[in-house]
């Protein structure tokens, strides 16, 4: 037990970090700068991602990595903090901006929720529904939406079966873990792994998975933004 539990008489309890990826260029969604850049219902589509977050009172800081020498953020009173240390794939802009929060001050136990910029219909409510979730799980995990069609395998154009799909996922984002068992998982899955719960299946572990929903899709390719356009104007007043 740490000096400071000691002496307020109870373990220090975790706090809740965000850790956004931003450092992408979007070479699906076609746009000619990186689609969470875009201008979506009247602000750059990370904007809305962020204000999401902000507005979740238990996140005790969040951080924005974005590639080397990206500006575009850049604000003096931002109610988030900025790392331009994204890497070449996903997992390193996560893995070093994990990085960045334990230098920040952020301990091995406490938890932090990664979400994509690209995610911007994410709303408060499913944040804290995950937080809700996890946050007295041995693992963590992560907002996930069951598949809703009937799931086909190709077989040079043509179906070569048709799957069973009751135990079928998509995987969103937040995914929830600790930054110390987070950043272990990471370093040993190497770059490639496309999300946190995959490096930690990796590393044995099976992470909860707590319904997301259809609105909370990444943007990705082209006809996304129309469908994000139309969604955030639906939650205009
Ligand atoms: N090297 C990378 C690659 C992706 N991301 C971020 O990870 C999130 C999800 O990734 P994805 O949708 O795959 O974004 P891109 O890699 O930008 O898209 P694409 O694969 O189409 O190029 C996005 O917010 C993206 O900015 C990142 O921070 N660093
Ligand atoms: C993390 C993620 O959003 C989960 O669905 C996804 O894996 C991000 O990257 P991808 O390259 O589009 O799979």
């Amino acid at each position: 037990m740490s000096l400071l539990a000691t002496v307020a008489g109870t373990p220090a309890s975790p706090r809740f970090f965000a850790l956004i990826p931003c450092a992408g260029t979007g070479s699906r969604a076609g746009t000619a700068q990186p689609k969470q850049y875009q201008p979506l219902a009247g602000l750059p589509m990370v904007l809305h991602t962020l204000a999401a977050f902000a507005a979740v009172p238990r996140l005790a800081r969040c951080l924005v990595v974005v590639a080397p020498g990206d500006r575009f953020l850049d604000h003096p009173d931002a109610s988030f903090s900025i790392a331009d240390c994204g890497g070449a794939t996903r997992a390193l802009s996560v893995l070093n901006g994990l990085g960045q929060l334990a230098a920040l001050g952020a301990e091995p136990q406490d938890w932090v929720l990664v979400h994509d910029a690209a995610r911007c219909l994410v709303t408060p409510r499913q944040i804290e529904a995950l937080i809700d979730a996890c946050e007295h799980d041995a693992v963590g995990g992560l907002l996930a939406h069951k598949l809703p069609d009937t799931l086909k395998r190709e077989a040079g154009g043509r179906v070569a079966a048709t799957i069973d799909r009751s135990d079928k996922w998509l995987a969103q984002t937040p995914q929830m873990f600790r930054l110390g068992a987070l950043a272990a998982a990471l370093e040993q899955a190497g770059p490639a792994v496309t999300d946190e719960a995959g490096a930690m299946e990796a590393a044995g572990l099976q992470p909860r998975l707590v319904p997301g929903g259809a609105q909370n899709f990444k943007v990705t390719y082209p006809e996304d933004f129309a469908l994000a356009e139309a969604v955030l104007r639906s939650r205009q007043p």
